[in-house]
């Protein structure tokens, strides 16, 4: 579904240019949940502004729902981490946003019928400064959902959530990801977000930014936080930052 191909990246920035990414490949399954860990300033958010369309790299291929990326598209759309909402508009008219090419009557059945899916059809005319930011984010799930994506790609989406309000929004995402088997690439800083999610976890080395490891997560689901599988990945993931383990004096920040 994403086949990302020996792919490298410059930005200049203050007269100087600067390597972000360096031969890049991956791959991504059909229904897939990949999470992207590293610590901050290794090129995360780079990668995935490639996937999407959004930039071009300098060197290698990306390939999305079966066409290479050369500009953004709408099957492959981008989730941010501050919603992305129009305040001026009601919730159902932002959900809407993405579906204009639709006749008026489909464009607002699919969006009520998405905003049913996120639990959120009795808010459809509330502006979203009426909301709270995990029902916000929802709206932003219902308004990527309707376009009816190949591709969902999350920039930290549940970072700007309180903890509990970002575990009910990841239970949500795993039952709609469920009914509509979207692929999803997920760029996150939280480890427990990475291991309660994914099928994959890609961890990123920085300086030039580089696939350091992929962790595949066999445990079923749905996952339970405290079980010992679950502390397993955890403490895997967390060992290749350093936190934990014998070199625990390394200050790492991810
Ligand atoms: N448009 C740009 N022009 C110049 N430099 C850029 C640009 N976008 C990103 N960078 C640089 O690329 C590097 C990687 O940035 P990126 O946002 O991809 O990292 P990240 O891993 O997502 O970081 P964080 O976890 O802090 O969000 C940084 O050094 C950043 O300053």
């Amino acid at each position: 579904m994403v086949d990302v191909s020996e792919v490298t990246k410059t930005y200049k920035a203050a007269g100087k240019n600067e390597l972000i990414l360096s031969d890049i490949s991956l791959q991504i399954r059909d229904g897939e949940i990949v999470s992207i860990l590293g610590q901050s300033g290794c090129g995360k958010s780079t990668l995935l502004h490639l996937i999407a369309g959004f930039d071009t790299p300098d060197e290698g291929s990306i390939i999305a729902a079966g066409s290479e990326v050369l500009r953004p598209s709408k099957r492959c759309v981008m989730l941010f981490q501050n919603y992305g909402l129009l305040p001026w508009r009601s919730v159902v008219n932002n959900v809407e946003l993405g579906l204009l090419d639709e006749p008026p009557e489909e464009r607002r059945s699919r969006a009520l019928s998405y905003l049913k899916l996120v639990g959120l059809d009795d808010r459809s005319n509330h502006f979203p400064h009426q909301l709270s930011g995990g029902m916000q984010q929802r709206v932003a799930l219902a308004r990527a959902l309707a376009i009816r994506p190949t591709i969902i790609l999350m920039d930290e989406p549940f970072a700007a959530l309180d903890t509990f309000t970002r575990y009910y929004l990841q239970n949500e995402l795993l039952s709609i990801h469920a009914k509509e088997k979207t692929t999803i690439v997920l760029v996150t800083h939280d480890v427990d977000e990475a291991v309660f999610l994914s099928d994959r976890v890609l961890i990123m080395s920085a300086g030039p930014g580089q696939i350091h490891k992929e962790i595949h997560i066999h445990s079923p689901r749905p996952r339970d936080r405290g079980h010992a599988d679950f502390q397993y990945y955890r403490k895997l993931i967390l060992d290749e930052f350093r936190f934990t383990g014998p070199q625990m004096s390394e200050e790492y920040s991810i």
